[in-house]
């Protein structure tokens, strides 16, 4: 062959061979591989629980539409939520965000129609236990018919993956400690918000036996705390925080000048009551590790895993743990219990370990260095004044 029947042999190959192994290569490859790992939706992105996973999901090289109501977020006006702005900061990575409600069912199906969407982590909801008692309407409107909406709007886009944000509160009071996944769920609801997610877990149950091609995820968090190790993103409660470890800052920093501990007549070691308390970080982590099952090509159905660490500290070790973290005398006064409160609380994570390679690995000291941090450094929380 002379050089010219050399370059058209080399052509022909590569118009005949080479280029259509490639077109059939990617027919092939599943579109989410095309796009890195796929394309996240993620509902509620700019909340506490929701930011710190849209950050992990980005450093596990997924693409993240965000989208929140801005109900309890903080952003500029016209602007992106603040939490996302620095998430994008920290990871180098862009978010698509949508200022949307998830019962504005028409945008929510317009997102489904622009995008190619892989998975829903569903985090968009009120979850204020007091309020939900004195405002059980708005509560049922926005966390059950607003999730109702979106998987209506799933189902009608083809998107049958989901990973819900569901609580240990649907355990109700435990029967057992460590409390499994088996344990019965709905009979101890005892308020408004409670009862929401037992309700949408059921929606989701309901759905999957009239549709088997749907995978849903229920991840139920113990006490999610902490923020992420750079103490550019965590929690910021509006108003006076309803949960102990935010309180507990907003002390150690100044804004409040001591902690009530409600009870200290508990049948517990020091009598007060005792939690499973969860670093943020595992709890995203937990999301990350939701998605590879369900692209697990055995997986259909349902199925619930507890994220928790499997150990109860009490409030008191809490305050100690913090003050040791903080170099900070927390002041406290023992109070009546809470209405609602139970005296002890815990995980058992065994099913998460097996079945989604998953374990929390970060401890109480870490969940108090970390939140001090957040806390030292951004006093108003996400707000600069
Ligand atoms: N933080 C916890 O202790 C905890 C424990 C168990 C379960 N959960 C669940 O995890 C999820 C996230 O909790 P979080 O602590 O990040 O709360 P969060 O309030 O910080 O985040 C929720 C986000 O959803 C948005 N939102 C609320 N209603 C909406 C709507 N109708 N449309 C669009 N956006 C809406 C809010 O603006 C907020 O940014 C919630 O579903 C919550 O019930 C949280
Ligand atoms: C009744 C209630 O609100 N339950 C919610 C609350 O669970 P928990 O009540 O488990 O969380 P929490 O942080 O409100 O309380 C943890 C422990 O600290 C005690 N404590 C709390 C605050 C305080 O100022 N002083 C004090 O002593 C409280 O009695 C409990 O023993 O938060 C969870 C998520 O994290 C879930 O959303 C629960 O549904």
């Amino acid at each position: 062959m002379d050089s010219i029947e050399k370059a058209i042999y080399g052509l022909a190959c590569l118009y005949y061979i080479i280029i259509p192994l490639g077109y059939f290569a990617t027919l092939w490859l599943p579109a989410s591989e095309m796009t890195g790992k796929g394309t996240i939706l993620v509902t509620g992105g700019a909340g506490y629980v929701g930011s710190h996973t849209v950050l992990e999901l980005l450093n596990n090289n997924y693409s993240v539409i965000a989208l929140d109501n801005l109900v309890n977020c903080y952003a500029e006006k016209n602007d992106k939520p603040e939490s996302l702005k620095r998430v994008e900061k920290l990871t180098g990575k862009q978010i698509i965000f949508y200022n949307v409600d998830i019962r504005d069912k028409t945008s929510l199906d317009k997102i489904f129609k622009v995008h190619s969407i892989d998975f829903v982590i569903h985090f968009a909801a009120l979850k204020a236990v007091g309020e939900s008692v004195q405002i059980p309407l708005t509560y049922y409107q926005n966390n059950i018919a607003g999730s109702s909406t979106l998987f209506e709007v799933m189902q009608s886009n083809g998107v049958k993956k989901i990973v819900f944000s569901s609580s240990a509160t649907v355990y109700g009071i435990p029967q057992f400690l460590p409390i499994t996944e088996e344990h019965p769920t709905g009979q101890g609801c005892t308020n408004p918000y409670g009862k929401t997610k037992y309700f949408v877990e059921e929606i989701l149950k309901d759905v999957c036996v009239s549709d088997h091609e749907w995978k849903v995820i229920l991840l139920r968090y113990f006490n999610p705390v902490g923020a992420h190790e750079s103490g550019e993103i965590g929690e910021d409660p509006s108003g006076i925080p309803n949960n102990l470890m935010p309180y507990i800052a907003q002390v150690a920093v100044g804004r409040r000048e001591k902690v009530y501990v409600f009870g200290n007549d508990y049948p517990t070691p020091d009598g007060t009551g005792v939690r499973d308390y969860i670093h943020i970080t595992d709890l995203a982590i937990g999301h990350v590790q939701a998605l590879t099952k369900l692209n697990d090509t055995t997986f259909f159905g349902w199925k619930a895993f507890n994220l928790g660490t499997g150990r109860g500290y009490s409030v008191l070790d809490v305050i100690n743990a913090f003050s040791k973290a903080s170099g900070k005398i927390i002041k406290h006064e023992f109070v009546n219990r809470r209405e609602g409160d139970v005296a002890a609380s815990f995980a058992d994570a065994s099913l998460a370990k097996i079945e989604l390679n998953w374990t929390a690995t970060r401890g109480i000291d870490e969940m108090c260095k970390d939140t001090w941090n957040w806390q030292s450094k951004n006093p108003n929380g996400f707000k600069k004044k």
